[in-house]
C-alpha cells in the first residue's frame, strides 16, 4: 500500500452517478489535466462535472478527468502534507502533447500493447467525453504517474489498477486513431471522413482474415520499453470506456521489428532477418513530411499533422519456414540473413541493386524477393513507415503448430497511394507468400498530437 499517497479524509467527496445531460462545458473538463489547474486537489461540485463524471465513470472517477475530489494522485506537492506522490520521471519520458502523436516517429519502443475498440454508445457526446477521460489519463500515464489514487476508500475499487505503478514512464507513448466505421450515421461524422480513410479493398492474400482480429471504430496503441507499462494503458482505457465502448480484438507485441531511428540497431523479425533497415527514420524530416504526415493535399482539416496507420496481423508458418535452405530464405527477402545486407551488398545498409545479373543473366536479387517487390524503385517512389512488433500466441488449435508472426504497423499520408499498391503486389508476387497469411487488417486516421491539456483526440472534428 502506498501509505500517504492520497488524503484519504479527502476521499469522502466522491461524486455519485448523476443522469442529467452533459453540456458542452463539461465534455471539455474532462481533458483538463489535474497537474495543469491551479488547484487540482480542491473539491469540485458543479453540476456538469459531477455529470460527467458520473456518466463516463461511474463512481470510480478517474482523476485526471475530475481533478479533484481527494484523488489527487497527480500532484507532486500534497498541500495536506501527506508524502508526496512520486514526481514524473524526467528520463525516459516521451512528451504526450506535441504537433503529432507520440508513437509514429518516436524511436520504438521494446513493447506494444494494441487494441481496436467499437463504440457501443450512440451518443456523441459519450464519445466526446470518453475521448476526453482517456486524453487526461494519458497525459498521467505517459508520466509514470497512475491515473488516480491507488489506495482509495476500502469501500471503493482503486482508480488506478495499479501494476504500473513505480514503473515509471518507460517511454510510454499512446496513439489513439479513429476507424472508418466512427463516420457512419451513429454520431454525426459523416461528413468528416477523409477520402483517404476509404475501406481497404480485398487485396491478393487477404483469404485468410479473420472478422474477429480486424477494423474497429477506434485503436489505442501503447508502445513503452515495459510491457506492464504498455498492458496497464488497455487495461484502464478498457475500464475508463465502461458504458461507451469495449474492445473489439487486441493484439500484444514484444521485439519492435522496425528501428525507426538511426540511433537504434536494427532488430531480427521471427523469421531471424534484420527487419527495419530501410525503413524511415525519425531523423529523416523530409520522408516524414513527404510519406507520413498529413499536410495541406487532406480534404479534411482536422487531420493536418495526423498520419494513417494500417494495422496487419500477419502469421508466420514458422515450422515451414525452418525447414527452408539458407540460401531460399535470403532468396525469400534479397538480403543475407546474417549481415541483413542486400544480395548485391557487403553491409547492411548497402543500397540493394535491383539491376544486378549473375553470370548466367539472372538477376542476383529475385524478381520475386520481398525487398525487391516492396522497394520505392518498384511502386512510384512511394515508402511507408512501418512499426511493427513480433507477437506469440500460443499455439493454433486446429494444427497444433505455433501462432506467431509479425503485427505490422504502418503509417503513411494516404494508404490509397502507399500501403494498398504496395500490397497488391507483394499478396500477388512475394516469395514469403509461401510462408504467411494475413490474419488481421485494419486501418485507422491518426489524428494529429494533442496541443496541451483540455484538448483531446479529434477536437477539432467534433467542433
Ligand atoms: C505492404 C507492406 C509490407 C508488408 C505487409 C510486409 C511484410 C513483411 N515484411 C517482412 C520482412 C522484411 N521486410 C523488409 C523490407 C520492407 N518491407 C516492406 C513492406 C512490407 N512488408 C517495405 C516497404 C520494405 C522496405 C523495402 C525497401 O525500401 O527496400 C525487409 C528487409 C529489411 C528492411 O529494409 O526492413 C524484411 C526482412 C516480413 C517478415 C513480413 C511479413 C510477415
Ligand atoms: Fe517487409
Amino acid at each position: 500500500m502506498q501509505d500517504g499517497l492520497i488524503n484519504r479524509s479527502a476521499d469522502r467527496g466522491i461524486s455519485g452517478p448523476d443522469e442529467a445531460a452533459v453540456d458542452e462545458a463539461a465534455v471539455n473538463e474532462a481533458a483538463v489535466d489535474p497537474n495543469e489547474t491551479a488547484d487540482a486537489t480542491a473539491p469540485r461540485s458543479g453540476t456538469s462535472r459531477r455529470t460527467l463524471l458520473g456518466r463516463t465513470l461511474g463512481a470510480a472517477g478517474v482523476v485526471a478527468a475530475s481533478g479533484g475530489a481527494g484523488y489527487g494522485v497527480a500532484r507532486a506537492a500534497d498541500s495536506s502534507g501527506s508524502a508526496a506522490v512520486p514526481a514524473a520521471a524526467t528520463s525516459d519520458l516521451v512528451p504526450f502533447y506535441g504537433t503529432h502523436q507520440g508513437g509514429i516517429a518516436t524511436p520504438a519502443q521494446d513493447r506494444l500493447a494494441f487494441a481496436a475498440f467499437d463504440v457501443t454508445s450512440t451518443s456523441a457526446t459519450d464519445l466526446q467525453v470518453m475521448l476526453g477521460t482517456w486524453a487526461a489519463a494519458a497525459a498521467q500515464m505517459t508520466r509514470g504517474l497512475p491515473i488516480g489514487a491507488v489506495e482509495t476508500d476500502p469501500q471503493s475499487p482503486p482508480i488506478d489498477t495499479g501494476e504500473a505503478y513505480g514503473l515509471g514512464p518507460s517511454a510510454l507513448t499512446i496513439t489513439v486513431g479513429f476507424g472508418p466505421g466512427l463516420f457512419d450515421e451513429r454520431f454525426g461524422l459523416a461528413n468528416k471522413r477523409p477520402a483517404a480513410l476509404a475501406d481497404l479493398p480485398t487485396l491478393p492474400g487477404d483469404g485468410s482474415l479473420e472478422d474477429a482480429r480486424s477494423s474497429g471504430d477506434l485503436c489505442v496503441q501503447a508502445c513503452a520499453d515495459d510491457p506492464t507499462v504498455a498492458f496497464h494503458v488497455i487495461r484502464n482505457f478498457a475500464r475508463l470506456a465502461r458504458g461507451t465502448a469495449v474492445i473489439r480484438w487486441s493484439q500484444l507485441g514484444f521485439g519492435r521489428t522496425s528501428s525507426t531511428s538511426t540511433d537504434q540497431q536494427t532488430e531480427r523479425n521471427l523469421m531471424g532477418f534484420k527487419d527495419g533497415t530501410r525503413n524511415i527514420k525519425a531523423e529523416d524530416g523530409a520522408d516524414l513530411e513527404d510519406y507520413v504526415w498529413v499536410g495541406g493535399e487532406t480534404d479534411q482539416s482536422w487531420m493536418r499533422g495526423g498520419s494513417y496507420l494500417v494495422a496487419r496481423r500477419i502469421r508466420m508458418l514458422i515450422e515451414s519456414w525452418d525447414t527452408d535452405f539458407l540460401a531460399d530464405q535470403e532468396n525469400v527477402f534479397g538480403r543475407f540473413k546474417n549481415s541483413g545486407a542486400p544480395l548485391t551488398g557487403k553491409n547492411e545498409f548497402d543500397t540493394p541493386d535491383l539491376t544486378a545479373k549473375t553470370k548466367s543473366g539472372t538477376p542476383v536479387i529475385p524478381l520475386n524477393a520481398h525487398i525487391r517487390l516492396a522497394s520505392p524503385v518498384t511502386n512510384n517512389n512511394q515508402k511507408i513507415l512501418r512499426r511493427g512488433y513480433s507477437y506469440t500466441d500460443g499455439i493454433d488449435a486446429d494444427t497444433g503448430l505455433l501462432d506467431a508472426g509479425l503485427f505490422f504497423l504502418a503509417y503513411q499520408k494516404d494508404p490509397r497511394n502507399q500501403f494498398v499498391p504496395i500490397q497488391r503486389r507483394l499478396g500477388s508476387q512475394d516469395n514469403l507468400n509461401e510462408y504467411i497469411r494475413h490474419t488481421g487488417s485494419a486501418l485507422f486516421a491518426v489524428p494529429p498530437g494533442l496541443s496541451a491539456a483540455g484538448d483531446w483526440w479529434g477536437k477539432s472534428l467534433f467542433a
